[in-house]
C-alpha cells in the first residue's frame, strides 16, 4: 500500500472537514460520510462528468495523475480538490493503482435530474490491484489473481480442529474472470504455490506470517473474522453446496471464504455470481517449478541479454487472450500425470499432422473474443449491447471451431470437440433481441431489434406513424396556405416547428402558434403538431424505456448461462493452446517426447540433439547436444566461460518441463521420465531487498534442493560456491555433489569452474564428466558450443577477458601472472604435495571432504616459504634414485592428473626413493 496512504494523509475523512463536520454543505457532507465508510482506499466523488478528491487525497490524486490541483470555495472554506474525467478514468485510475493506492469509485446512483436536492452516491466499486475489472486496466494475456493466505486450526465440525495447525490455505480468485482455484499445503509448498501464482494482491490470515516474496502484491489488510472457519463455510456455500466436500482442510476453508469474502467486498458486497467453480487442487499434482527455477530458466520473463525473448514469448502464437491466458497457466503448471501428458501430445501430433485444422482453427480462434472476461461483465450486469454481439460473433465461430476439429484423431480433440456446446439458445436469443451494430450507450434506445417485443414494435409504429404524419405536413401546409418557401423543421429545443417567411407572415392561417422569430422569419406550431409531437416524444421515451428493460431482462438470461458458456471458453482456451504447440513444433521442427511408465530403460534424461527453445532464435547458428543423463546420476560441467555451460543445462531443464506441458521439443528425439521437480540453484542471485548475502542466499537456496529434491527432480547447479573462498567453495560443490548422488538420488547437472570437482567422477559410477570444448588458435579462442565426455582441461578466462575487450595490457599482464601461478604450481605441487602427505592420507582416513581440503590447504601454507624448498633441492646431490623421481615428475602431466593418481603417483616415487 501506497506510504502516503498509509499514514493516514490520503484515506479516511479529511481530518480539517471533520471539523466544521455540522456546517459542511451536504455534497461535502456526504463525501466526508463515504471516506469514512471507505476509510481504506481514496474515494473517487462523481460530480457531474468528474470523478473528485478533496484536501489530502486530492493532492495525491493531482500529484500521481498530473491533473491540476483546484479549490472548491464554499460558506465553511476553501478546499482543495482535484478531479478527473469519467470518460477517459482508465488512464489515471491505472497510475493511481501502480502508485500503491487503492480507489473507491462513489457514484452517483440516482439520476441527477430526477433528484430532489442532493444526489445519492454510493460506492460502486472498489478498485485495486487484485481486483480490477476494467478491461482497460487489465492485461489481456495474464490472469490477475487476488489471493489469500490462511493458517488451519481452529473450530470445526468435520475435522479436528488442532489436528491442521500447521497447514497452509492458499485461494486465488479472478475476478474478471470468475476464475477461483484453492489449495493446501505445508507452508513451504503453499509459499511457493503463492509465488508461482503470484497475485496481484494478497489478503492474510490470522497467525500467518509471511517470508518476503520474490514478486510485490499489494498485502490488504481484511476482517480477520471473514477468515473464521464458520464464517468462511458461510461464504464459500453461496458458491459449492457442499463447501466441506471443495477443501481438504480448514486452511483451506479459511483462505478460500476469505478470498471470495473479499472480491464480494470489492465488487459491492455483491455474490459474484459468475464464479460458478471453485476449483481445488494440489500443488504435487504439477510439476513443482518455484519462483527461482521459473525465473531462471526464464519462463516469462528474461533475465539476459536477450531481452524480451522468454520460453512464453517463443511460444506465443496464440490466437485469442483466452489461449494466451491458458497457455501462461499451462507453462506455470506442467503436468506429471502420464496419461494426461499422453493425451495433449496425441492432440497436438494430431493437429501437427493437420496443417487445414490448424490453419481454420487459428483463423476461426482469432476472431474469438474475451469470453471469460465477456460473462463475468455479463454477470456483474456491466456488459453492453456490443459485449452481447461480441458474445454472439464468438458463439458463432463454435460450429465452425467444431467442424475444423472433424478430421483430427485424437481423445482430447474428440472430449473437447464435444464439450463445444453451440449455445444456440444463447446466440439465438441476442442475435433476435439486439441490432447487429448497436450503440455504446444502452439508455438512449437503438438497442432492440425490431420484431423482438411487441410492444416496442408497437410503441415504435406510434413514434413512426407521428413521425410520416409530420414529414408530409409540410407539403400539406404549403398546399393549404399557398407558400411554397413553407419548412417544417426541428431543433433539440423548440421541438418541431412551421418556419414562414417574413414576406409571407401574411398569409399565415389563425391556428398558427407562434413559436421563435428569426432574423428573416418566424417559426410556428399548430395545436395538432403539438399533439403529435408529444406522442412522439412520449413514444421514444418509452421505447428508449422499454428497451433497456429489455435489453437487462436479456442480459440476464445470458448471465443464467455463465457455466455453459465458461465450459465453452474452457474448451477454446486449451484448443487454442493445443493448436499453438502444433504451430511451434512444425515451425520450429520440435519433436515428441517419449515417456516410459518408469522412465525409459535406466529412468533417465536421453536427448538426441537438444537446442536451447530460446537461444536458437535469437542466432544464427546453434549447435545441438546430446544429453545422455540415467536416472539420478550427477553430470559436472566443464568448460571455459561463454562455451555454452548454462544454456546446455536450462535446455536440458526446458525440454523436460515443454514435455510435460504437452509440448513437443525442440530436440531430434528425446526419451524422458516425468519429473516432480525442476530446481536450479544458476548464478548469484542478488536479493538486496531480502537483506541476504550473496553466499547466504546461495546457501539457502542449495540448502532447500538438498531438503526438498528426490529421486524424481532435476536439479541444476551452477557455479555452487563461489561466493565464497575456494577451499570453502569446493568443500561444499563437492559435499553437496556426493549427497545428491549418493543420499537424494536426483538427476543432477552441475555447471563448475572448479576443476577439482570433476575428480568426483573417479569414485562414483553415476558421477561423471562432460566438458564444453573450445579452440584456441594464435592466442584466439572460438568456442565451439559442443558438449564432450570427460573434464575440460583449462578455463581459458584470459580469453574470455580479451574477447570483451578488457584492455590489451591487463590481458598481457594477466596472461604472464597465469603463466607464474602455473609454474609456480607445479613446482609448489612438487614439494606442497610431498608435505601434504602425511596430512591428506590422514583427511582420507577421516574420510571428510573438508578434512581431505584442509590437509591439502595445510600443505600449500607450509610450502609458502620458497626458499626453504629451494635450498633443499640446491644442496641435494643427484643420486640416479633422485634422478629417477626427477624423470616420472617431468614426464607428469600435472594439467591431467586427479588427486588420486598424484597419490598414487607420489606413493610410487616414495616407494622409489625408499
Ligand atoms: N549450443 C550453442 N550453440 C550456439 N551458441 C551457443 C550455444 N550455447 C551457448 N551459446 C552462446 O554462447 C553464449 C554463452 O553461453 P553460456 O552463458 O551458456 O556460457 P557459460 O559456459 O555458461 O558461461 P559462464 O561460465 O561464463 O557462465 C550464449 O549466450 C549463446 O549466445
Amino acid at each position: 500500500m501506497n506510504a502516503d496512504a498509509q499514514r493516514g494523509a490520503v484515506y479516511g475523512a479529511p481530518p480539517e472537514m471533520l471539523e466544521v463536520r455540522d456546517d459542511l454543505t451536504p455534497m461535502l457532507s456526504q463525501y466526508a460520510d463515504l471516506c469514512e465508510e471507505h476509510d481504506d482506499a481514496v474515494v473517487l466523488f462523481q460530480v457531474g462528468d468528474f470523478y473528485e478528491a478533496f484536501c489530502g487525497a486530492a493532492e495525491a490524486v493531482a500529484r500521481t495523475c498530473e491533473v491540476t490541483l483546484t479549490q472548491r470555495e464554499d460558506s465553511t472554506g476553501t478546499w482543495p480538490m482535484a478531479g478527473i474525467p469519467i470518460d477517459n478514468a482508465a488512464g489515471y485510475l491505472e497510475r493511481l493503482l501502480d502508485a500503491g493506492y487503492r480507489v473507491a469509485l462513489a457514484e452517483q446512483v440516482e439520476d441527477a435530474e430526477e433528484a430532489s436536492g442532493l444526489v445519492d452516491r454510493a460506492v460502486t466499486q472498489l478498485i485495486t490491484p487484485g481486483t480490477v475489472v476494467d478491461e482497460e486496466l487489465l492485461d489481456a494475456g495474464r490472469a490477475t489473481y487476488l489471493g489469500a493466505v490462511a493458517r488451519g486450526g481452529g473450530n470445526a465440525e468435520t475435522r479436528d480442529g488442532d489436528a491442521d495447525a500447521d497447514t497452509y490455505g492458499l485461494a486465488v480468485v479472478d475476478v474478471s474472470t470468475g476464475e477461483c482455484l484453492v489449495t493446501g499445503a505445508d507452508r513451504a509448498l503453499a509459499l511457493e504455490e503463492l509465488e508461482r501464482l503470484a497475485p496481484a494482491e494478497l489478503v492474510v490470515g490470522p497467525d500467518c506470517d509471511l517470508p518476503d516474496l520474490s514478486f510485490d502484491p499489494m498485502e490488504t489488510p481484511f476482517e480477520p473474522g471473514a477468515f473464521d472457519v464458520d464464517a468462511a463455510r458461510e461464504t464459500l456455500s453461496a458458491y459449492a453446496p457442499r463447501p466441506d466436500a471443495v477443501v481438504e482442510s480448514n486452511a483451506e476453508l479459511r483462505a478460500v471464504g476469505a478470498a471470495l469474502a473479499y472480491a464480494e467486498y470489492a465488487q459491492g458486497d455483491s455474490k459474484l455470481e459468475y464464479v460458478t467453480r471453485v476449483t481445488r487442487f494440489d500443488p504435487r499434482e504439477f510439476l513443482q517449478l518455484d519462483a527461482t527455477a521459473i525465473r531462471s530458466l526464464e519462463l516469462f520473463e528474461s533475465r539476459s541479454a536477450r531481452a524480451g525473448s522468454t520460453l512464453f514469448s517463443v511460444l506465443d502464437e496464440t490466437a485469442c487472450a483466452l489461449g494466451r491466458r491458458r497457455l501462461e497457466a499451462w507453462l506455470r503448471r506442467p503436468l506429471v500425470d502420464r496419461d494426461e501428458i499422453e493425451a495433449r501430445l496425441d492432440a497436438v501430433d494430431a493437429l501437427c499432422d493437420d496443417a487445414l485444422a490448424r490453419t481454420d482453427l487459428r483463423e476461426h480462434l482469432s476472431s474469438v473474443y474475451d469470453l471469460e472476461r465477456l460473462v463475468a461483465r455479463v454477470s456483474r450486469e456491466r456488459a453492453d449491447a456490443r459485449d452481447l454481439r461480441s458474445l454472439k460473433t464468438t458463439l458463432d465461430r463454435v460450429p465452425e471451431v467444431r467442424e475444423a476439429l472433424a478430421g483430427t484423431d485424437s481423445d482430447l480433440l474428440a472430449d473437447l470437440r464435444d464439450s463445444l456446446d453451440e449455445l444456440e439458445d444463447v446466440r439465438d436469443l441476442v442475435g433476435d433481441a439486439v441490432v447487429s451494430d448497436p450503440p455504446q450507450e444502452i439508455t438512449e434506445g437503438g438497442v432492440i431489434a425490431d420484431g423482438f417485443d411487441a410492444e416496442l414494435d408497437d410503441i415504435r409504429g406510434t413514434a413512426e406513424a407521428g413521425r410520416e404524419w409530420v414529414s408530409n405536413l409540410e407539403a400539406r401546409e404549403q398546399e393549404r396556405t399557398g407558400i411554397d418557401s413553407l419548412e417544417v423543421g426541428y431543433n433539440q429545443v423548440h421541438g418541431y416547428y412551421i418556419e414562414v417567411t417574413n414576406p409571407n407572415l401574411d398569409r399565415v392561417p389563425d391556428d398558427y402558434r407562434r413559436r421563435q422569430t428569426l432574423k428573416n422569419s418566424e417559426r410556428f406550431y399548430t395545436p395538432e403538431l403539438k399533439e403529435r409531437e408529444d406522442e412522439i416524444l412520449r413514444a421514444s421515451d418509452r421505447a428508449d424505456a422499454l428497451e433497456y428493460d429489455l435489453f437487462c431482462e436479456v442480459r440476464a438470461d445470458v448471465a443464467t448461462e455463465s457455466a455453459r458458456i465458461q465450459a465453452v471458453a474452457d474448451a477454446l482456451a486449451d484448443l487454442d493452446v493445443l493448436r499453438t504447440l502444433a504451430d511451434v513444433a512444425v515451425a520450429n521442427d520440435y519433436a515428441r517426447p517419449e515417456f516410459r511408465a518408469g522412465g525409459v530403460g535406466d529412468g533417465g534424461i536421453h536427448i538426441d540433439a537438444g537446442r536451447h527453445p530460446v537461444v536458437e532464435r535469437a542466432q544464427d547458428e546453434f549447435v545441438p547436444n546430446p544429453a545422455d543423463l540415467p536416472r539420478g546420476s550427477v553430470a559436472l560441467v566443464t568448460g571455459p566461460n561463454m562455451s555454452g555451460k548454462s544454456t546446455y543445462m536450462r535446455q536440458v531443464a526446458l525440454v523436460c518441463v515443454l514435455a510435460q506441458v504437452g509440448s513437443f521439443v525442440p530436440a531430434e528425439s528425446a526419451r524422458l521420465p516425468v519429473l516432480d521437480r525442476v530446481f536450479t540453484r544458476i548464478g548469484a542471485s542478488d536479493d538486496i531487498a531480502g537483506g541476504q548475502s550473496t553466499f547466504m542466499r546461495e546457501m539457502s537456496e542449495l540448502t532447500e534442493i538438498l531438503h526438498n529434491a528426490t529421486g524424481d527432480s532435476l536439479v541444476l547447479l551452477d557455479e555452487v560456491g563461489r561466493g565464497t573462498s575456494t577451499a570453502d567453495g569446493l568443500a561444499i560443490a563437492r559435499a553437496a555433489t556426493e549427497f545428491l548422488h549418493d543420499e537424494v538420488g536426483a538427476t543432477t547437472l552441475f555447471a563448475t569452474h572448479y576443476h577439482d570437482l570433476t575428480d568426483a567422477a573417479d569414485d562414483r559410477e553415476g558421477v561423471f564428466n562432460h566438458h564444453f570444448t573450445a579452440a584456441r588458435r594464435d592466442g584466439e579462442v572460438t568456442f565451439l558450443h559442443s558438449v564432450a565426455d570427460g573434464p575440460s582441461s583449462s578455463s581459458y578466462g584470459v580469453e574470455v577477458a580479451q574477447l570483451a575487450g578488457v584492455p590489451a595490457s591487463v590481458v598481457e599482464r594477466a596472461r604472464d601472472l597465469v603463466d607464474e601461478t602455473e609454474t609456480d604450481a607445479e613446482s609448489t605441487a612438487v614439494d606442497g604435495v610431498a608435505a601434504a602427505n602425511g596430512e591428506s592420507e590422514a583427511a582420507a582416513e577421516d574420510g571428510t571432504l573438508a578434512a581431505y581440503v584442509d590437509g591439502l590447504e595445510n600443505g600449500h601454507r607450509e610450502t609458502e616459504n620458497p626458499n626453504r624448498a629451494t635450498a633443499t633441492t640446491a644442496t641435494a646431490e643427484p643420486t640416479p634414485e633422485l634422478e629417477a623421481v626427477a624423470e616420472a615428475l617431468r614426464e607428469a602431466d600435472l594439467a591431467d592428473t586427479t588427486p588420486l593418481a598424484a597419490l598414487n603417483l607420489l606413493s610410487d616415487l616414495k616407494g622409489k626413493l625408499e
